[in-house]
Order: C-alpha cells, then structure tokens, then sequence
C-alpha cells in the first residue's frame, strides 16, 4: 500500500529506541526528556517482565506515557501498538493533549526491531499521521561484545540502527572499546555510531535521524531485508532460530518483600548472585526499601556479570514502599534465587510475594 501524497515534514515522526537489556535505553530516555523541547512528545515503553520498575524510574509526565507490558513489542503486543499510536494521534488532533510532536518507543532489551518497523510502515492509518524517525540502538561498551555472539536480537538490533549509542564506555579500556566498534562497523556498515556517557546525548540525535535516515521507506526496506543477511553472521556462539523462538529459554519473574531489608546482608546477598549466575542472569531490576532509610529508596540495576552502583532516590515515587526485584533470566528457577534471598539476605520467606513454596 503506497502512502498518501503527503509531505513527510507533517507526519509526526517515530523513533525506535531500542538496544539489549540493561545496554542504557531508560538512561538516554531520561536524559532526551529532560530538554524541554521534548514536552511535546509522547513515549511508548514496552517491558518485558510481570512487575514492571520502568513507570517508577522513566521521567516522563503520565501524559506523555503509555506503557505496553502485556508481551513483547515484536511480537504479542503489535496490536496493542498500533491502538495506542491511533489513540495518541487521536487525542491530539482532538485538542485533548498538547499537539504530538515525536513518539519514541522504548522496546524490550529482547525485540526485534525489524517487526515494529514493518507495522508501521503496513498499517494505512499510521502512515497517514506517522513516519518512521529511525532506529536508535544503544550498545553497552562492557557486554556489548559478548552479547552480540550470544543473542541474535542484539545483532538485529544493530543491524537496523540508524544511529549506534555506545554506553558506558567509562567502564572499558580503550582496547575493548575499539575491538567492539569494530564489530559493530562489520554488522552494521556505515552506521555512525556515538558514545553516550550514562545517557548524554543531543537532540540533534533525533532531529538527524528524522530528516535523512527515517524518511525514506524504501531505504528502510532495504535494510530489513539486509538483517536476515546479517542473522548468520552474529558470532561464533549465534543460535540461529526464527522469530517466534527469539525469546525461548529467557524468562522473567519477580519477587515483592513486603519487610524493609537489612543492607548489608542484602549486598552480600547480590554480590554472591552476581558472582554464581552473571553470565544467565540477563537483568536484574529492583526498587528495595532499606530499613536503615526506608524513606529514600534504592535502585539496583545488574546486568549480566554487572552490577552497577545503586543510586538513593531521595523519595518513594509512588505510595506502595515496597521492595520490589525483577529478573530476567536464562535457565534459572525463581525457587532457586528465592533460597539464596532467604539464606544471604536474612529475608523471612513470609514475606515474600508471590509465596515463595521452598525456600525454607
Ligand atoms: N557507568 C555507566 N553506567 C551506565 C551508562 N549508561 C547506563 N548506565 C547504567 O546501566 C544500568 C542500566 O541502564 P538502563 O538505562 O536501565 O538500561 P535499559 O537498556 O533501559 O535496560 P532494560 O530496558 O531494562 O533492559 C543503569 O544502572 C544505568 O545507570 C554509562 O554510560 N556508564
């Protein structure tokens, strides 16, 4: 289907930002709304996870928010996305909210990009109102290469990039920094890619993308077609698979403690599950009270073997003060960190939800 004669420049244009788990996403996003430029602009987050910690840590207004935390962005909540673009376009031709002027969508760290690109350039009444702005793929300068040999979704992820942000690039030796973009130039060619020091980037990032990369469907099309040739060139450890096993043998769960936690057997008790499962332990989120200073929460992030420093947030940023810790995994059962959280960190199993049946 062609799309209307429209100008591009009238379209409210798309950004697709997307990048493995815990490579630095939420980060830049924080930082890209904090200019105030961005007040027009609405953000769809897509979570993978049961309880999700992304409302509590993304700083967008509720108006500018829509979270998708019923599946995956790639491939159970396609629907769900098209509804909600329909229905910001909606409110805002109806005056009901400021006038839209950019969407980002935050995906999952395991989307594939390539299906979201294709919903939007598929769908008669998104290319009316919507262009794609382009595909913006954080790299995390410290898993980033090991990553890319073990999950295909991060090498589409790459591939698809109209723009490449690598993350954390304080973390890592020159050396290991070169030998990653490196890689990166050989699966993604010509694509520029640009550090982002804990999320600091420019509007200019999305403005560029906007203009030249995104406008141009049959561009983009060609670089769709392009992934598949790059899926079997993704690392010596690549498994390769399709689409609806992208996801296979990686699993979330939860756990909410309804008790304040004791900080330093709770810090042993990370250190020790960051030293035993780094490598299957794909992410870890959690929002923890502390019952030294249950006012001002903690927030952890772990990412593989990374565990990065916690940052206080100075208050609760909804009333339920509860300890809240989401995993994403690889072959790991929830009973079994369930036994370590009561043994290393002095938890009482009671207080543990969804009840935890044998971790005593
Ligand atoms: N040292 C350092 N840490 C960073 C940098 N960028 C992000 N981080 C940290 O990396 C962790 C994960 O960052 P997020 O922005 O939550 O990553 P994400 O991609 O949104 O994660 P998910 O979508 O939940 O998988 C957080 O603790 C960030 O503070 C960076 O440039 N340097």
């Amino acid at each position: 289907m062609s799309a209307p004669d429209l100008p591009s420049d009238t379209r409210v244009p798309v950004t697709v930002l997307t990048g493995f788990l815990g490579s630095g996403k939420t980060t830049v996003l924080n930082r890209l709304l904090r200019n105030p430029s961005l007040a027009g602009a609405a953000v769809i987050v897509n979570e993978f996870g049961a309880v999700g910690l992304d409302p509590l840590l993304i700083e967008a207004s509720e108006e500018q928010f829509t979270l998708l935390d019923n599946g995956c962005v790639c491939c159970t909540v396609r629907g769900d996305l098209v509804a909600t673009l329909k229905e910001l376009d909606r409110k805002s031709q109806a005056g009901e909210t400021p006038s839209l002027s950019q969407v980002i969508i935050e995906t999952t760290g395991l989307a594939d990009p390539a299906p979201i690109l294709h919903t939007l350039m598929a769908e008669a009444e998104l290319i009316a109102r919507f262009r794609i702005g382009g595909v913006v793929t954080t790299v995390d300068a410290v898993n980033g290469a090991a990553t890319l040999a073990r999950h295909p979704e991060a090498a589409k992820q790459v591939a698809v990039a109209d723009r490449l942000l690598i993350t954390k690039t304080d973390l890592v030796s020159a050396q290991a920094l070169g030998a990653l973009r490196h890689r990166l130039e050989h699966l993604a060619p010509a694509v520029e890619q640009t550090v982002a020091s804990n999320g600091e980037t420019d509007l200019e990032l999305l403005a560029g993308l906007s203009t030249d990369a995104g406008a141009d469907v049959t561009r983009i099309a060609a670089r769709l077609e392009s992934v598949a040739h790059h899926d079997h060139d993704c690392g010596p450890d690549c498994h390769h698979h399709d689409h609806h096993d992208a996801h296979h043998g990686i699993q979330s769960f939860s756990f909410v403690i309804d008790k304040p936690v004791e900080w330093d057997a709770f810090a042993r008790w990370l250190d020790y599950v960051a030293a035993l499962k780094g490598e299957d332990l794909l992410r870890f989120k959690g929002i923890v009270q502390v019952a030294e200073e249950p006012e001002r929460p903690l927030v952890l992030h772990g990412v593989q073997h990374v565990f990065h420093p916690p940052a206080r947030l100075d208050r609760w940023p909804t009333a339920d003060r509860r300890t809240r810790l989401v995993f994403i995994v690889r072959n790991i059962e929830r009973e079994t960190i369930a036994r370590t959280l009561v043994k290393f960190a002095a938890i009482d199993a009671a207080s543990i939800a969804p009840p935890v049946l044998a971790a005593a």
